[in-house]
Formats: C-alpha cells, structure tokens, sequence
C-alpha cells in the first residue's frame, strides 16, 4: 500500500472516531527527479525518504522517527542546511541547536541562512583556492587594465563580459588578479570560481546564492533588503536559479540604481556541471542585464566551448568579448624570473654559474609555450622541485620530443610524457593515475585500496609534484594542478599508454575498489561506494562490466553501514543507479533495497516521550531484540551485530521483515503475528548482555557496558508490554476495504 494511502487511513478512522493508533510503518516517499544530464534525458530519481516506525514500550513513549535529516552525527550545520532548502519553511524550533543560536545572536537571520546555504570554497580567496593562480607581476599587465576600465565605467555599453581563451591560456589567473583589484578599488560585489567535479564549485546550486551572500556583506545598503528576503522565504536558496536570481541578486540591486558599480566575476563556466545549466545561467545573467539599469557588471570566464558561444552569439543582450591569446612576451617574462628565483633559492644551485639557463635555452622554453602559461608553470614546477637537481629536471624538458606539430599543445603533451615516463613503478602508475582522476582519494587510500606497503603511493608519486598537488598529510585529497593535465590523460592520442580512460583500465579500477569493499572494514575507510557504482553504470555495457554486478551484491555490511558513511554513499543513490542499468540485476538491487530499509531505520532519531506514538507493533521476539537495541539500549545499527550476537544476514532478515513488500503494483505492510512473552525478550537479552559483560570483565569495544546492561534489566522490570495489535489489524483491514470501495 502506498504511504499517503495508508496516511489517508489513519485520518479516516480518527475522523469516524474510533480510538485507532495506527502502526505508522509507512512505504517511504519516492526523492524528487534527479537533475537532468547534458544530453537532454532525465536524471535519476532522488533519494527515497525511509519508512517511519513508531514503535511504544509502556515505560515513557518511546518513539522512534524516520530521520530524513540524516544521522545526529552530521550535527546542526547539516541540518540546517537540509531546513534551508526544503520547500516547507520550517519553524526555528525544527532547526539544529547551534543554529538556532547563531542566528538569535545575530540577529542577521537572512544573512545566517544564506552562510549555510553558499559554497564558500568558491569564493576567490576561500582558504581551498589556496595557492592561487595569480599573474605574475609583469604580466598581462594591459588586459588588466582594460578589464579594470570596463568594470568601473559608471555609462558602460554593456554590462556582460565574456573573457575567453583555451586551456591553461590563463583565464582563472587573470580573473583571480582582477578579483583582488577590484576588491581594492571597493567595487567587488562577489566571485564564483567554478571548478570541474567538485562537490560544491561543480554544480550551480548554490552559485547565485554565493552571489548574493558576497553581495550583501560587500554593499553595505544592499544587506539588509537581501537578508530580508531570505528571512520571509527561508526555501529561496533552493529554488530555481532563474528565481534566485532575480529576487536575491537583480531586484535589490536594481532597486539601488544609483549605486557605484557592482562587479560579479564567475570564473570556469565550462566546468560547471551540464551543458544545459552553463546556457541556462548565462541565459539568466543576459536577459538580467537586457532589463532596467543596474549597477551590476558580469565578467563570465570559460573556454570557447561551442554551446556557450553560441548563447552569446543569438542572445538579443549587448556584451563584449575579451581573447585571452597567447603572449609569449608575458610568458617570456614569466619563465626569466621564475628561473632565476629557482637558481638564487633551490639548495643545489649555487655553484651553477649565472646566467642560468643561458639566453637560447630561454628562448627556446618560450617558443614551446607556444605563448600559454599552463606549459610554462608546469615546466617551472617540474625544474624547481626541491627533490631533484634544476639543471637535471630542465635537460628533461628539453629533452622532450620537439614540436613542430600543428596542434599548440604538442610540447605540453610532450612535456607530460615526460614527467610521467621519470616516475618509478611504472606498473603501478597507471591504476594509481586511473584512481585519482576517477575518484578523490588520499594517498593512504590508495595504498589500501591496492595492498601496497603504507607510504608506496607517496613514493611512486614522488616525481609528479609538477602536476599533481600530493599535499603532506592524509587530510587532503591528491588532486591535479590543472584541468588539462586531465585533459591529456584521458586522450589516447595525446597520452599513449598513460591514458586513463581505456575500458580495460576502468574496469580493473572498479574491480580494485569493489574487492576492497567486499574485504574488512580498514580504518581511514575509503567514502566512495555510490560514486563507484555511478562509475559503473557510466562504462559501456558488456561482459565485462557486468561480470562486476555480484561484486556490488558483496560489498561488505560493515562498510555499508558505516560510522562515518557519508550520505552521498545513500543505499538509494546506489539502487537508483543499478536501476538505470541496461539490465537491471535485480538480486542485486533487492539485496540493497534491503540496505535502504534498514539504513532508514539506523537514521532514526530518538523523539522521547514528548512526541506522539502513533502505534504499538507485535514483533516476533528477535525482532524485539533488535527494536530494544536499537531503541532502548541507543545502538548504532553498526554496533548491532557485535552487541547482539548476530550476522549481517540474520539482521537484515529480521529487521526487513518490517519492510512493505510489494504485491502487484501495491506496497502492503506484513502483518505481524502477536508473539508471546515479550517481557522475557528484555529478560533474555539483559542475561545475555550481562553474561557478556562478566565473561569481558570490563566495558569492551564491543559496546557492552554496565549501562547496556542495567537497561534491558530496567526494561523488564517495568513490565514491558505490547497492546494494540487488534487496532493494528483493524486499520489494515480497513484501509482494505477503502481500497476494494475505490
Ligand atoms: N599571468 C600568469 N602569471 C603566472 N602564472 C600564470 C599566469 N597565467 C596563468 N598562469 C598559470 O598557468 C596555469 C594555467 O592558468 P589558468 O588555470 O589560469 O588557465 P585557464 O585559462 O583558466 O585554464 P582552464 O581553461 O583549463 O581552466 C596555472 O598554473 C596558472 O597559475
């Protein structure tokens, strides 16, 4: 039976009177649709929200409600953020304690909603963008100026501007520059740097609320009409874009005509997720600057790709374009002093003599840039790594197969080949390369993920710091200095037998981590488990591929029911994505689906006495055993099978049996038979736990502690009953026989 169904139900026997608690274990609500992929077709349906169970043991109510919030462990910031973007405005007394402190302490509730619904790492001087690509100082020096005349002009012919360029010509360098400048001269409304595959700057979900977060704390008179707005509808920074940015950005700017001019820099477009949300976004900002004046000028970075082109080409709106072209003077000047620092700072260079690297050599580095700078910082990185001698490292480069080619990228793939053929263990390298462009992962990750000694990852790494940023600790995820690294690596052409992408090497990736998954929890576990399948689902069906499906069914309980399981990792996520393959392997999606069940129940949050119970159930006495845990001795379903004595297979068992089954097209609820003796359950398991506990002798990892232990004792004291279990079967049968009037 469908939820609302049996919701409606519930309502109907209130209404006629009947003093009916309905068992409130509801089928879960279908997530909405799931965003839309560049190709145009639908995305996958969204998280399912679990079941609700209530569940009443006579001493105090307690209640168990389905936490659709996710885990208590994930703390008010996240809950917060959940409030924020629901479309229900929801009371402050729904919100998590911490915010609900800030935002009275503040009194700025609009601006405090907005800080938790921005991606401050998106910002150009967040804390992540650091170090930052920034121009050197003789560099690009009349671009700057003329990017800076156009965004303080107080009549301007058009408030749109589109700076352009290839791959590493130094876009995100300039626009990083420009946002300090105009910082200074008091004119920065706010930044978004865009960046590919990021959980936060990947996406355009929060991109004009960042806006206009930035907007309100950088315009003084423009803070208080954006906080307002986000107070009197809190569900703003979840709706559409368009809508944000009409009612955050254009309309209190608008309202504030006579304003200096307020500068927005979006850096990246190109890397934002979806091609259709790059038009979409550029469509908005256009048709923004076509209507009444407005203080506001946009500067919109990207690479020339077609798509966005185009938007600017057909668009009725006025903008102008910036080429941000080749310079080989400004890389030439570049290359000289960064050479030089090298040779006056790096350990192994004094004896070298000046000047170093003579004249021609220089010229020579110059004309392999072919004028960009991406080349040029990578060679620079390369020669002045402090593990290896400058005068070594620069031979490699020139050493390098010559260009010649037509394609201006020719030395920089060269250059690449290079500096991955000098790395050691070649044999390792590759699935190494494979899982960090697939997946974010810390070196130690990758040491478990394919059994090498602690520390190999970091040694095999050790010659790529020039392209990879390897940071020092286990914090951080290995991630590429620049996009075009990863460019290179996933075209055969351009990387040879380097490239990442082949299915041969994907598959072997997938195989690696699924064989992880299904071994024993490891500490510093690897998070990834949805992102892998979404990584399967995307190869191009065979044998292969599927050979992988069983692979996914043994992924070890343990790591599915994780601590510190993030939710992105949801069961549902998982199962929707099995369900988009070609052919669905459905034992393998039951057995989730199973997981999904129970992984709704472990997000339960503990309500108390003080919310209402809406039913009693008759479980079967291993059920109860499970329910008592869970409820009245507080186990995180993970600490179950060791507190409790049970596997995997036989929790989930018990546990689904609460779960609706479907029947036809219908979800119906099992019925459950009432079990005698229910009292003794909480008996046998006190016994049980405080067997445990003497045969330990002390409170052990396995979380059976005097506290576990005088609780199931307390229980049984208490004269624990069950009712109810005829109003139970009689709601049943009553929404049976609406059903069979319908
Ligand atoms: N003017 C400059 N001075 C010094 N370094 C620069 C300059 N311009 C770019 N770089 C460096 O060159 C590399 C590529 O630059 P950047 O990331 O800005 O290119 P991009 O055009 O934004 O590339 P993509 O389109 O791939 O994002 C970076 O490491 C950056 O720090």
């Amino acid at each position: 039976m469908p939820a609302d169904r049996l919701r409606s139900t519930i309502a109907q026997s209130r209404a006629s009177g009947r003093q009916t608690m309905v068992n409130h274990i509801g089928g879960g609500r279908g997530g909405s649709g799931g965003d839309g992929h560049g190709n145009g077709t639908g995305g996958s349906g969204g998280h399912g929200m679990g079941p609700s169970l209530s569940f009443d043991i006579s001493v105090g109510h307690l209640t168990m409600h389905n936490n659709v919030h996710g885990d208590d462990d994930f703390g008010g910031r996240r809950r917060y953020r959940q409030a924020a973007v629901g479309s229900d405005p929801l009371p402050d007394s729904h919100l998590g304690p911490y915010i609900h402190q800030n935002i009275h302490q503040h009194g700025d509730r609009g601006i405090d909603i907005l800080h938790y619904a921005v991606a401050l790492e998106a910002i150009h001087n967040s804390a992540e963008s650091y170090p930052q690509p920034r121009c050197h100082p003789e560099t690009r020096i009349e671009m700057l100026e003329d990017l800076r005349d156009w965004a303080l002009d107080t009549d301007p012919e058009t408030t749109v501007l589109w700076l352009y360029g290839p791959a590493g010509a130094g876009k995100s360098a300039i626009m990083q520059t420009l946002a300090s400048q105009l910082k200074n001269a008091g004119v920065l409304g706010g930044t978004f740097f865009f960046k590919r595959g990021h959980a936060t700057r990947g996406n355009a979900k929060t991109l004009f609320a960042t806006i206009a977060y930035q907007l309100a704390l950088s315009v003084p008179s423009l803070r208080t009409p954006i906080s307002q707005i986000v107070e009197n509808d809190r569900s703003i920074v979840g709706l559409l874009i368009e809508v944000q940015m009409q009612n955050l950005i254009s309309e209190p700017c608008r309202l504030h005509k006579n304003l200096d001019p307020i500068v927005i820099l979006i850096d990246g477009l190109d890397e934002c997720e979806g091609h259709n949300i790059q038009v979409e976004i550029l469509r908005i900002i256009l048709q923004s600057s076509s209507q009444d004046p407005s203080p506001l000028r946009f500067i919109i970075a990207s690479r020339p790709e077609p798509h966005i082109r185009q938007v600017f080409d057909s668009s009725s709106s006025h903008y102008c374009s910036f080429n941000v072209e080749q310079s080989f003077h400004d890389v030439r000047n570049y290359l000289r002093d960064e050479l030089s620092r090298i040779h006056r700072d790096h350990l192994t260079m004094q004896n070298i003599s000046s000047p170093w690297p003579i004249h021609h050599v220089l010229e020579e580095l110059v004309r392999k840039s072919s004028g960009y700078f991406i080349y040029a910082s990578t060679i620079i990185k390369f020669i002045g790594d402090e593990n290896y001698h400058p005068p070594q490292r620069l031979a490699m480069v020139q050493d390098a197969s010559s260009t010649g080619s037509a394609s201006p990228f020719e030395a920089l793939d060269q250059l690449y080949l290079t500096i991955l053929a000098s790395a050691r263990g070649q044999s390792e390298l590759i699935q190494i390369i494979c899982a960090i462009v697939n997946f974010r992962l810390v070196p130690r990750s990758i040491d478990q993920l394919f059994g090498f000694a602690q520390g190999e990852t970091r040694l095999i790494l050790r010659g790529l710091h020039s392209v990879l940023n390897i940071p020092q600790d286990e914090e951080h995820e290995i991630l590429s200095h620049h996009a075009s690294f990863l460019d290179f690596l996933k075209h055969p052409d351009r990387s040879g037998i380097f490239c990442v992408s082949t299915i041969n090497c994907r598959i072997g990736l997938a195989r690696s981590l699924l064989q992880f998954y299904a071994g024993p929890v490891q500490r510093n576990e690897i998070h990834l488990l949805s992102n892998l399948v979404h990584f399967i689902i995307s190869l191009p069906p065979s044998d292969a591929v599927a050979q992988l499906f069983p692979l996914i069914g043994s992924v070890n309980p343990d790591f599915v029911f994780d601590r510190y399981w993030k939710n992105n990792n949801s069961p549902a996520s998982i199962i929707s994505s099995l369900k988009n393959m070609r052919s669905p392997p459905t034992d393998v999606i039951e057995l989730w689906e199973d997981y999904a069940f129970m992984y709704s129940i472990a997000t339960m949050e503990y309500g108390g006495a003080i919310l209402s119970v809406k039913r009693i159930i008759s479980p079967t006495p291993e059920l109860v055993r499970i329910l008592v845990g869970l409820g009245f001795l507080h186990c995180r379903l993970w600490e179950l099978p060791t507190t409790l004595d049970l596997t995997w297979t036989d929790l989930r068992i018990t546990l689904c049996s609460l779960r609706p089954k479907l029947v036809g097209n219908e979800h119906v609820l099992p019925i459950h038979q009432p079990q005698a003796d229910h009292a003794g359950v909480a008996r046998d398991l006190a016994l049980q736990l405080i067997c445990k506990m003497i045969k330990n002798y002390i409170a052990t990892d396995g979380g059976v502690n005097l506290t576990a232990c005088r609780d199931p004792v307390f229980l049984y004291n208490s004269r624990w009953f069950l009712h109810d279990l005829e109003a139970y079967a009689e709601a049943q049968m009553v929404s049976i026989v609406q059903r069979d009037n319908r």
